[in-house]
């Protein structure tokens, strides 16, 4: 599925041309996680919501055509205004007699299992082949106590997954926090709607604590109350109402790292519009660790602006901002040293596992690279080119281009992969050439 008309997503590979320092702003397309909990909120409210600035990507796209498929709300997706709309219908959410298909769309299947205990009859949803590996077993146990049944079709915990919903019934449950936040975060949306109060206990320490903010800031501002204990215990009061309108999403920390990662790589400045101080996505922390590797930043409430500088190695606990351990991976890889990056093992269930990944690529490159379990040592020196494999990853393919600016002869394979998140990657990366 892809939405640019941009030939190279359909190209087998890509070399990447390098560029010099570069001085620019650039504009990168709306937040994937504000966009996906605007999706799961509007389908839930009982007026239309206009969801603007959204990111239109194959993972929103899979995710608005699913929520479609309960019958409840239309979804319009307006390609020319990055606008997103979603109506009810006035019918009630059934199960569909299809089955929901959400290709590689991690959070918005797990968004699904929880909406699906609101449906009427039995829903299956299951994804790509990667995706029919990924975990989803602490989820479909924590509905039972709340009154759905959810079940993996082949006992391995993974989709495709059957939900009975129509009995959410709301109560106690516990979830792990171990594995991925996007459980929570799928329990807080719909347990709104419950029959009763839903209490939610998190075993375990919660992994990628920041998403688990943006649900409840996402909550709040369609005037929905949770109740916390910090992130050991959650309440979602009962008989509340989900306020439609506008929501605006700012862009995408996760993609504004690729940029990030040109400057302080290449020297000079880039400044992205739109994002700043006042963001709840955890990734704009990685502004402070490249500042700690020797970059220069200038974080306003409206703007990031990086400046390179000779980048030195560090250690770095990056469990909060899972997403852009590749894109860290790849400065270090230019930096003077060693970088220790520790807490990370949630990539190993990502797109793809991406700690091995991530070392392969980067060895590849004559990078010298530890792997651990759960951590990485990346020793930085001087990469030369090499044809990368993705993996079906967009992540891996947009860090790998980076390189590629710095880099002669950086090979991208699959370059279409970054639909999943930004379809429209390549075209911002020639911003960066054309303002030089
Ligand atoms: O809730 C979200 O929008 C997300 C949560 C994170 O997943 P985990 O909580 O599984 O780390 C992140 O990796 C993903 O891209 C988006
Ligand atoms: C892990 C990711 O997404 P998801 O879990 O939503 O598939 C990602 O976008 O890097």
């Amino acid at each position: 599925m892809t939405h640019a008309k941009d030939p190279r997503l359909s190209a087998e590979q890509l070399t990447v041309e390098t560029l010099s320092a570069v001085d620019t702003e650039v504009a990168v397309l709306g937040s994937k996680s504000y966009t996906n909990r605007a999706i799961a909120i509007a389908s839930l409210a009982a007026e239309p919501t206009r969801v603007q600035g959204a990111l239109l990507s194959d993972d929103t796209v899979y995710f608005s055509r699913g929520v479609e498929q309960f019958g409840h709300v239309t979804v319009d997706i307006d390609h020319e205004t990055n606008t997103i709309n979603v109506t009810p219908t006035g019918q009630p959410m059934r199960a569909p007699e299809e089955d929901i298909f959400v290709g590689g769309a991690g959070t918005p299947l797990r968004f699904l299992i929880s909406l699906a205990g609101l449906a009427e009859g039995t829903t299956t949803i299951t994804g790509n082949a990667r995706m029919q590996e990924r975990p989803m077993g602490d989820l479909l146990a924590a509905l039972g106590p709340l009154g759905v049944e959810a079940l993996a079709v082949r006992g391995n915990g993974s989709p495709p997954v059957r939900v009975t919903g129509g009995s959410y019934r709301g109560g106690a449950t516990r979830i792990s926090g171990a594995v991925s936040s996007q459980f929570t975060s799928s329990l807080l949306i719909s347990s709104v709607k419950a029959e009763q109060d839903t209490e939610i206990t998190i075993v375990d320490d919660l992994v990628s604590k920041p998403y688990v903010e943006m649900t409840l800031a996402s909550l709040a501002a369609a005037g929905i109350r949770v109740e916390r204990d910090g992130y050991t215990k959650f309440t979602v009061p009962a008989g509340q109402s989900f306020r439609g309108g506008e929501v605006v999403v700012e862009p995408d920390a996760s993609g504004m790292s690729y940029f990030l990662a040109a400057a302080a790589i290449l020297g000079g400045r880039v400044t992205i519009p739109g994002i700043g101080s006042g963001s709840h996505q955890g990734d704009v922390g990685l502004v402070d660790v490249l500042v700690r590797m020797g970059a220069h930043a200038d974080v306003t409430d409206s703007a990031i602006t990086l400046k390179g500088g000779p980048l030195r190695g560090i250690d770095v606990d990056m469990e909060a901002m899972p997403d852009v351990v590749p894109t860290l991976a790849i400065v270090a890889a230019f930096a003077d040293g060693p970088t220790r990056i520790t807490n990370i093992a949630s990539l190993r269930v990502k797109e793809c596992d991406r700690i091995a990944a991530v070392t392969t690529e980067l060895r590849k490159m004559g990078i010298e690279v530890d792997e651990y379990d759960d951590a990485m040592t990346i020793h930085g020196g001087t990469p030369h080119g090499a044809t990368i494999d993705t993996y079906d990853d967009h992540r891996i393919a947009m860090t790998f281009a980076i390189a590629g600016l710095r880099t002669e002869g950086v090979v991208i394979k699959d370059p279409g992969c970054v639909a999943k998140s930004f379809p429209t990657f390549w075209q911002v990366l020639d911003t960066l050439r054309e303002a030089q």
